[in-house]
């Protein structure tokens, strides 16, 4: 593991103490980040969509992350996994700073993340295979790359499909091709944008736990923006942004605890 000791103490303006309150390193962390804003746009035109972000997240754990809409999920999101510039602040994923770095590192980040987003982007002309083969890096060849797709596809149960293409599966069947295709790397950090969207709850739920129990398997973190509440207690944590300011850090019992049932649809998941 990479020595952060060198790493020091950020400051950071605390509202509620009305003082400057010391947020510490987190060696371990998978990502760390530390007074993160974020700006669209340019002189006039800028608008600053996240505000002094502070958040850890760690090996194994699951990380829901919720907000109305405009909040500045996707745009966190993405920037955890350096499909953007980071402008301000520092931000450590799997112990390297993203902030300055150049295109080209971005990309060697991003190898080692698993995306998986609400559109499962699946080319329609290849199999399932050959979608999770895709993304298998660092095989020497495509025997051992199909050994290893048909592998994690058995493993989501779907050993029976790898030949199929995406037309002739369902929307959760897809959904698994793409999980498939997150995970076969291994991944250390997997990054999921509303996974469970275009799913029925049953689809959805199967989902999850796969994601689940492969996360546990695989000591992964797994941060996924959702606005499914039916899926909430697959989750270690559960952070608010609201704003593009993080609102709330909490478990799930506190997070429970804290949020009304009958209040939660509209101020939490405002697009349900
Ligand atoms: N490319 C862009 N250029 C300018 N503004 C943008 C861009 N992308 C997003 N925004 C703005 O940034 C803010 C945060 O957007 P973001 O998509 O991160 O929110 P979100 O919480 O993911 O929303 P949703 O739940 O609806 O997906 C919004 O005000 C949005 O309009």
């Amino acid at each position: 593991m990479e020595n952060l000791a060198g790493d020091r103490p950020t400051a950071e303006p605390n509202p509620a103490a009305g003082a400057t309150a010391v947020v510490a390193p987190s060696p371990s962390a998978t990502v760390q980040i530390r007074n993160l804003n974020y700006f669209f746009g340019q002189g006039e035109l800028q608008k600053q969509v996240l505000y002094n972000i502070n958040l850890d997240l760690l090996p194994g754990q699951i990380v829901i992350m919720t907000g109305p809409s405009g909040s500045g999920k996707t745009t966190l999101l993405t920037l955890i996994g350096a499909l953007r510039t980071v402008q301000d602040g520092s931000l450590r994923v799997l112990g390297r700073e993203l902030v300055g770095m150049g295109r080209g590192q971005l990309v060697e980040v991003r190898r080692n993340i698993g995306f998986i987003f609400q559109a499962h982007n699946l080319f329609d002309s290849l199999t399932a295979s050959q979608n999770v083969e895709m993304a298998v890096e660092l095989m020497p060849n495509w025997r051992t790359k199909r050994e290893q797709s048909v592998a994690m596809l058995t493993q989501l149960g779907l050993g029976e499909r790898v030949d199929y293409k995406p037309r002739a599966l369902s929307g959760g069947q897809k959904q698994r091709v793409a999980i498939a295709r997150a995970l076969v790397n291994q991944p250390t950090l997997i990054l999921a944008d509303e996974p469970t969207a275009a799913l029925d709850k049953k689809s959805g739920r199967e989902v999850v736990e796969l994601m689940q129990r492969l996360a546990k398997e695989q000591n992964c973190t797994i941060l996924m923006v959702t606005h499914d509440n039916r899926i909430l207690d697959i989750a270690d944590r559960i952070v608010s942004l609201v704003d593009g300011r993080l609102e709330s850090d909490e478990d799930l019992t506190h997070f429970m605890e804290s949020h009304d049932p009958r209040t939660l649809d509209r101020r939490m998941f405002m697009t349900l």
